[in-house]
Protein backbone atom coordinates (compact mmCIF):
# COMPACT_ATOMS: atom_id res chain seq x y z
CA UNK A 1 0.00 0.00 0.00
CA UNK A 2 1.52 3.53 -1.43
CA UNK A 3 1.96 5.65 2.22
CA UNK A 4 -0.60 8.04 3.29
CA UNK A 5 0.25 11.28 4.77
CA UNK A 6 -1.71 12.20 7.84
CA UNK A 7 -1.91 15.75 9.33
CA UNK A 8 -3.65 15.54 12.99
CA UNK A 9 -5.69 18.26 13.53
CA UNK A 10 -5.79 21.38 15.71
CA UNK A 11 -8.54 24.03 15.59
CA UNK A 12 -9.15 26.94 17.53
CA UNK A 13 -11.85 28.78 18.61
CA UNK A 14 -12.18 31.28 21.61
CA UNK A 15 -8.19 29.92 22.41
CA UNK A 16 -9.78 26.16 22.61
CA UNK A 17 -8.64 23.42 20.55
CA UNK A 18 -12.24 21.97 19.74
CA UNK A 19 -14.10 19.95 17.04
CA UNK A 20 -17.46 20.94 15.41
CA UNK A 21 -20.09 18.57 13.71
CA UNK A 22 -20.38 19.82 10.38
CA UNK A 23 -18.19 22.63 10.97
CA UNK A 24 -21.14 24.54 12.73
CA UNK A 25 -20.59 27.63 14.92
CA UNK A 26 -22.13 25.94 18.85
CA UNK A 27 -21.45 22.60 17.84
CA UNK A 28 -17.80 22.71 19.67
CA UNK A 29 -16.44 20.31 21.87
CA UNK A 30 -12.92 21.41 23.81
CA UNK A 31 -10.21 19.53 24.07
CA UNK A 32 -7.97 22.28 25.95
CA UNK A 33 -4.99 23.69 25.07
CA UNK A 34 -3.94 24.36 21.27
CA UNK A 35 -0.36 24.31 22.50
CA UNK A 36 -0.37 21.24 24.32
CA UNK A 37 -2.79 19.23 21.41
CA UNK A 38 -0.22 20.39 18.96
CA UNK A 39 2.56 19.17 20.75
CA UNK A 40 1.44 15.62 21.59
CA UNK A 41 0.44 15.15 17.75
CA UNK A 42 4.05 15.88 17.29
CA UNK A 43 5.45 14.04 19.97
CA UNK A 44 3.29 11.03 18.42
CA UNK A 45 5.32 11.25 15.63
CA UNK A 46 3.22 13.38 13.33
CA UNK A 47 4.66 15.16 9.86
CA UNK A 48 2.19 17.23 9.54
CA UNK A 49 -0.01 19.83 11.66
CA UNK A 50 -3.19 21.09 10.39
CA UNK A 51 -3.82 24.34 12.19
CA UNK A 52 -7.17 26.43 11.87
CA UNK A 53 -8.69 29.65 12.85
CA UNK A 54 -11.65 29.14 13.08
CA UNK A 55 -12.87 32.50 14.42
CA UNK A 56 -11.08 33.85 11.55
CA UNK A 57 -12.97 31.88 9.20
CA UNK A 58 -16.29 32.83 10.92
CA UNK A 59 -15.88 36.00 11.05
CA UNK A 60 -16.00 36.06 15.20
CA UNK A 61 -12.30 37.44 15.55
CA UNK A 62 -9.09 35.78 15.52
CA UNK A 63 -6.60 33.85 17.47
CA UNK A 64 -3.59 34.96 15.31
CA UNK A 65 -1.24 35.24 18.47
CA UNK A 66 -1.69 31.74 19.44
CA UNK A 67 -2.07 30.55 16.04
CA UNK A 68 1.60 31.77 15.93
CA UNK A 69 3.17 30.48 18.88
CA UNK A 70 1.38 27.17 18.06
CA UNK A 71 3.24 27.23 14.66
CA UNK A 72 6.35 28.83 15.93
CA UNK A 73 6.27 25.79 18.52
CA UNK A 74 6.55 23.18 15.92
CA UNK A 75 9.47 21.41 14.26
CA UNK A 76 7.39 19.99 11.79
CA UNK A 77 5.19 21.04 8.85
CA UNK A 78 2.37 23.21 9.43
CA UNK A 79 -0.42 23.67 7.35
CA UNK A 80 -2.50 26.80 8.29
CA UNK A 81 -6.12 27.66 7.56
CA UNK A 82 -9.10 29.83 8.39
CA UNK A 83 -9.71 33.78 7.61
CA UNK A 84 -7.08 33.89 5.06
CA UNK A 85 -8.63 35.92 2.83
CA UNK A 86 -5.72 39.36 1.69
CA UNK A 87 -2.55 40.61 1.46
CA UNK A 88 -2.48 41.09 5.63
CA UNK A 89 -4.15 37.82 6.79
CA UNK A 90 -1.67 35.77 4.24
CA UNK A 91 1.43 37.76 5.48
CA UNK A 92 0.49 36.84 9.31
CA UNK A 93 -0.13 33.67 8.45
CA UNK A 94 3.13 32.93 6.02
CA UNK A 95 5.46 34.45 8.78
CA UNK A 96 4.44 31.85 11.01
CA UNK A 97 7.08 30.14 9.42
CA UNK A 98 4.13 27.27 8.20
CA UNK A 99 4.84 25.39 5.27
CA UNK A 100 1.34 25.94 3.67
CA UNK A 101 -1.80 27.98 3.81
CA UNK A 102 -5.16 26.90 2.85
CA UNK A 103 -7.81 29.30 1.07
CA UNK A 104 -11.44 28.86 1.66
CA UNK A 105 -13.28 31.69 1.15
CA UNK A 106 -10.97 33.89 -0.67
CA UNK A 107 -11.01 31.18 -3.75
CA UNK A 108 -14.92 31.55 -4.16
CA UNK A 109 -14.81 35.46 -3.59
CA UNK A 110 -11.52 36.79 -4.56
CA UNK A 111 -10.55 34.87 -7.86
CA UNK A 112 -8.19 37.27 -9.15
CA UNK A 113 -6.54 37.42 -5.52
CA UNK A 114 -5.81 33.96 -5.34
CA UNK A 115 -4.93 33.98 -8.89
CA UNK A 116 -2.26 36.17 -7.70
CA UNK A 117 -0.69 34.83 -4.67
CA UNK A 118 -0.88 30.95 -6.27
CA UNK A 119 1.24 32.80 -9.11
CA UNK A 120 3.31 34.62 -6.29
CA UNK A 121 3.86 31.35 -3.55
CA UNK A 122 3.58 28.54 -5.66
CA UNK A 123 2.55 25.21 -3.68
CA UNK A 124 2.50 27.06 -0.81
CA UNK A 125 -0.67 27.90 -1.67
CA UNK A 126 -3.30 25.37 -1.31
CA UNK A 127 -7.64 25.65 -1.88
CA UNK A 128 -10.22 24.24 0.41
CA UNK A 129 -12.59 23.05 -1.58
CA UNK A 130 -15.44 22.47 1.63
CA UNK A 131 -18.66 21.03 -0.37
CA UNK A 132 -22.15 20.03 0.29
CA UNK A 133 -23.09 18.19 -2.47
CA UNK A 134 -21.10 19.82 -5.14
CA UNK A 135 -21.50 22.97 -4.43
CA UNK A 136 -18.76 24.73 -2.65
CA UNK A 137 -19.15 26.61 1.13
CA UNK A 138 -17.71 29.79 2.02
CA UNK A 139 -17.84 31.83 4.93
CA UNK A 140 -17.33 29.25 7.69
CA UNK A 141 -19.13 26.86 5.18
CA UNK A 142 -22.57 29.15 5.70
CA UNK A 143 -23.07 30.42 2.23
CA UNK A 144 -22.95 28.97 -0.86
CA UNK A 145 -19.98 29.60 -2.98
CA UNK A 146 -20.22 27.91 -6.56
CA UNK A 147 -20.08 24.60 -8.08
CA UNK A 148 -16.74 22.23 -7.02
CA UNK A 149 -16.30 21.45 -10.40
CA UNK A 150 -16.56 24.78 -12.28
CA UNK A 151 -14.07 26.06 -9.60
CA UNK A 152 -11.31 23.18 -9.34
CA UNK A 153 -11.30 23.92 -13.51
CA UNK A 154 -10.40 27.44 -12.99
CA UNK A 155 -7.88 26.66 -9.82
CA UNK A 156 -6.51 24.31 -12.23
CA UNK A 157 -6.04 26.35 -14.81
CA UNK A 158 -4.31 28.75 -12.55
CA UNK A 159 -1.55 26.72 -11.43
CA UNK A 160 -2.84 25.69 -7.84
CA UNK A 161 -0.68 23.39 -6.31
CA UNK A 162 -2.95 21.26 -4.48
CA UNK A 163 -6.48 20.97 -2.81
CA UNK A 164 -8.02 19.85 0.56
CA UNK A 165 -11.32 18.72 -0.05
CA UNK A 166 -13.81 18.35 2.99
CA UNK A 167 -16.92 16.75 2.83
CA UNK A 168 -19.23 19.49 5.19
CA UNK A 169 -21.77 16.12 5.64
CA UNK A 170 -18.81 14.07 6.93
CA UNK A 171 -16.68 16.49 9.27
CA UNK A 172 -17.02 15.79 12.75
CA UNK A 173 -19.83 12.70 12.73
CA UNK A 174 -17.33 9.65 12.61
CA UNK A 175 -19.01 8.37 9.70
CA UNK A 176 -16.21 7.29 7.17
CA UNK A 177 -14.89 9.63 4.77
CA UNK A 178 -16.75 10.45 1.16
CA UNK A 179 -14.47 8.34 -0.86
CA UNK A 180 -16.88 8.57 -4.10
CA UNK A 181 -16.14 12.63 -3.97
CA UNK A 182 -12.38 11.70 -3.48
CA UNK A 183 -12.55 9.59 -6.23
CA UNK A 184 -14.34 12.56 -8.49
CA UNK A 185 -12.24 15.02 -7.36
CA UNK A 186 -9.01 13.19 -7.76
CA UNK A 187 -10.40 12.01 -11.96
CA UNK A 188 -10.98 15.92 -12.42
CA UNK A 189 -7.91 16.63 -11.41
CA UNK A 190 -4.10 16.21 -11.73
CA UNK A 191 -3.17 18.22 -8.13
CA UNK A 192 -2.83 16.13 -5.01
CA UNK A 193 -6.12 15.66 -2.84
CA UNK A 194 -5.63 16.04 0.79
CA UNK A 195 -8.87 14.22 2.16
CA UNK A 196 -10.78 15.95 4.74
CA UNK A 197 -13.98 14.90 6.89
CA UNK A 198 -15.24 12.03 8.47
CA UNK A 199 -12.37 9.49 9.48
CA UNK A 200 -13.31 7.28 12.29
CA UNK A 201 -11.44 4.22 12.50
CA UNK A 202 -8.20 2.59 10.63
CA UNK A 203 -9.80 1.07 8.21
CA UNK A 204 -10.97 4.13 7.08
CA UNK A 205 -7.45 5.90 7.06
CA UNK A 206 -6.95 2.72 5.02
CA UNK A 207 -9.61 3.04 2.23
CA UNK A 208 -8.33 6.58 1.92
CA UNK A 209 -4.78 5.21 1.31
CA UNK A 210 -6.23 2.83 -1.09
CA UNK A 211 -6.57 6.30 -3.17
CA UNK A 212 -3.05 7.15 -3.49
CA UNK A 213 -2.49 6.15 -6.58
CA UNK A 214 -5.93 8.07 -7.40
CA UNK A 215 -4.06 10.87 -6.88
CA UNK A 216 -4.71 11.21 -2.57
CA UNK A 217 -2.27 12.55 -0.99
CA UNK A 218 -2.95 12.69 2.62
CA UNK A 219 -5.93 13.02 4.99
CA UNK A 220 -6.81 15.41 7.98
CA UNK A 221 -7.60 13.42 11.23
CA UNK A 222 -9.59 15.53 13.88
CA UNK A 223 -12.47 14.34 15.92
CA UNK A 224 -11.47 10.47 15.99
CA UNK A 225 -7.58 10.93 17.53
CA UNK A 226 -9.72 13.77 20.26
CA UNK A 227 -12.09 11.08 20.53
CA UNK A 228 -9.73 7.83 21.15
CA UNK A 229 -10.81 6.04 18.40
CA UNK A 230 -7.29 4.97 17.72
CA UNK A 231 -3.78 6.85 18.68
CA UNK A 232 -1.89 8.62 16.39
CA UNK A 233 0.85 6.34 16.43
CA UNK A 234 -1.39 3.67 15.05
CA UNK A 235 -2.77 5.73 12.41
CA UNK A 236 0.45 6.38 11.37
CA UNK A 237 1.44 2.31 10.94
CA UNK A 238 -1.44 2.07 9.52
CA UNK A 239 -0.73 4.37 6.30
CA UNK A 240 2.95 3.96 6.69
CA UNK A 241 3.20 2.35 2.96
O1 LIG B 1 -12.37 22.95 9.89
C1 LIG B 1 -13.53 23.24 10.21
O2 LIG B 1 -14.18 22.51 11.00
C2 LIG B 1 -14.16 24.48 9.67
C3 LIG B 1 -15.46 24.75 9.99
C4 LIG B 1 -16.07 25.88 9.50
C5 LIG B 1 -15.35 26.75 8.72
C6 LIG B 1 -14.05 26.50 8.39
C7 LIG B 1 -13.43 25.36 8.85
N1 LIG B 1 -12.14 25.06 8.58
C8 LIG B 1 -11.15 25.60 7.73
O3 LIG B 1 -11.29 26.95 7.41
C9 LIG B 1 -10.82 27.12 6.10
C10 LIG B 1 -11.61 28.14 5.40
O4 LIG B 1 -11.38 29.40 5.96
P1 LIG B 1 -11.62 30.68 5.03
O5 LIG B 1 -12.92 30.45 4.36
O6 LIG B 1 -10.47 30.70 4.08
O7 LIG B 1 -11.64 31.80 5.98
C11 LIG B 1 -10.98 25.80 5.38
O8 LIG B 1 -9.85 25.56 4.58
C12 LIG B 1 -11.06 24.79 6.48
O9 LIG B 1 -9.81 24.12 6.58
Amino acid sequence: MPKLELLPAVDVRDGQAVRLVHGESGSETSYGSPLEAALAWQRAGAEWLHLVDLDAAFGTGDNRALIAEVAGAMDIKVELSGGIRDDASLAAALATGCRRVNLGTAALETPEWVAKVIAEHGDQIAVGLDVRGTTLRGRGWTRDGGDLYETLARLDSEGCARYVVTDIAKDGTLQGPNLELLKNVCAATDKPVVASGGVSSLDDLRAIASLVPDGVEGAIVGKALYAKAFTLEEALQAVSG
